[in-house]
């Protein structure tokens, strides 16, 4: 499978994730076709990566298995219309991963016909630890869903959705999730320099906890409520903090910002994918 040519429309950031985790697991960089409107963006994936690039979004799609739709949600439309003849042509396997942009509107743009992957990546596979979750529409075959499960499989963990639906929920989830943690870091970071420490000692304290704690939880069979409870010495001084956490309503802001997510996927769908 690694044999295959993947081209990308849009080489923004989710892109570039995507790419280098590629390339990183050992994907040719000649094997990358990447195309967007911004020549910088495609200087430095040409400079720093050595994929191939162009302005054409149709030449990627005359060089590749594959492609990969990595543009933003409000401009899918413009894009799909633009590319559709030549995907049908082709009978390229498409993969969508833009948020808020469903199954219907794709087929809608790009055909009945074509074979369709959408899924919700998210931007750690930039480091080979991403999580994707996928679903494909009825054309596409056993082969296809494989090919496009081996391309996010080399950059992390994935998942199969037979419900399209959920793929709201896992964009607020997973999606988006990388961004909360790192507003946790960010808040603990300006804490910190309250208490007195310094930046460096500061980020570094604050990285290595975040990492600890993820491979605590990932090694070990129990929830994170009981892994919480072993940090949580009875009268010490994490009970103090997470008392402070609950009391402000820690659990509730947390479920109200992932609803939020969730419900904007949807109303992207609807927006979006209206004509
Ligand atoms: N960022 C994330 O964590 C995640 C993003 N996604 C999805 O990935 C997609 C891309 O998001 P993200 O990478 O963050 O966005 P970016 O804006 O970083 O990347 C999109 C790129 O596409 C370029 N572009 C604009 N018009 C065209 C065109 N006509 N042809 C080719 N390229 C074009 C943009 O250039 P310019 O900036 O000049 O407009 C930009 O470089 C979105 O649909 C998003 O929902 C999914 C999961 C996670
Ligand atoms: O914020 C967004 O809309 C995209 C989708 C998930 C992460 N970034």
């Amino acid at each position: 499978m690694k044999t295959r040519t993947i081209g990308f429309i849009g080489g923004g950031n989710m892109a570039s994730s995507l790419i280098r985790g590629l390339i990183a697991s050992g994907y040719a960089p000649q094997q990358i076709w990447v195309s967007d409107t911004n020549q910088a963006v495609l200087q430095s994936h040409a400079e720093h990566l050595h994929v191939n690039t162009s302005t054409d979004n149709q030449a990627i799609i005359a060089a590749v298995d594959v492609v990969v739709l990595a543009v933003k949600p409000q401009i899918l439309r413009e894009i799909s219309l633009q590319l559709a003849a030549d995907i049908c042509r082709k009978q390229l396997l498409v993969v969508s991963i833009a948020a808020g942009i469903n199954q219907t509107s794709l087929a809608k743009w790009l055909g009945h016909q074509v074979a369709i992957v959408r899924c919700m990546p998210n931007t750690p596979a930039l480091v080979l630890t991403g999580a994707t979750a996928l679903h494909a529409n009825p054309n596409v075959t056993g082969p296809q869903q494989d090919l496009a499960e081996n391309i996010l499989r080399a950059v992390g963990l994935t998942l199969w959705v037979a419900d399209e639906a959920q793929l709201d929920a896992v964009t607020a989830v997973s999606g988006s999730g990388p961004a909360y943690f790192f507003l946790l870091m960010e808040a603990m970071e300006s804490a910190a320099l309250e208490l007195g420490l310094d930046e460096n000692a500061a980020r570094l304290l604050i990285q290595q906890t975040a990492l600890g704690a993820a491979k605590i939880a990932l090694e070990s069979a129990e929830s994170p409520a009981k892994l919480r409870e072993r940090v949580t010495s009875p009268g010490g001084t994490t009970q103090k903090s997470i008392e402070t956490f609950q009391a402000n309503g820690f659990h509730s802001l947390v479920s109200k910002a992932l609803h939020a997510a969730r419900d904007r996927s949807i109303e992207m769908s609807q927006q979006l994918g209206a004509d």
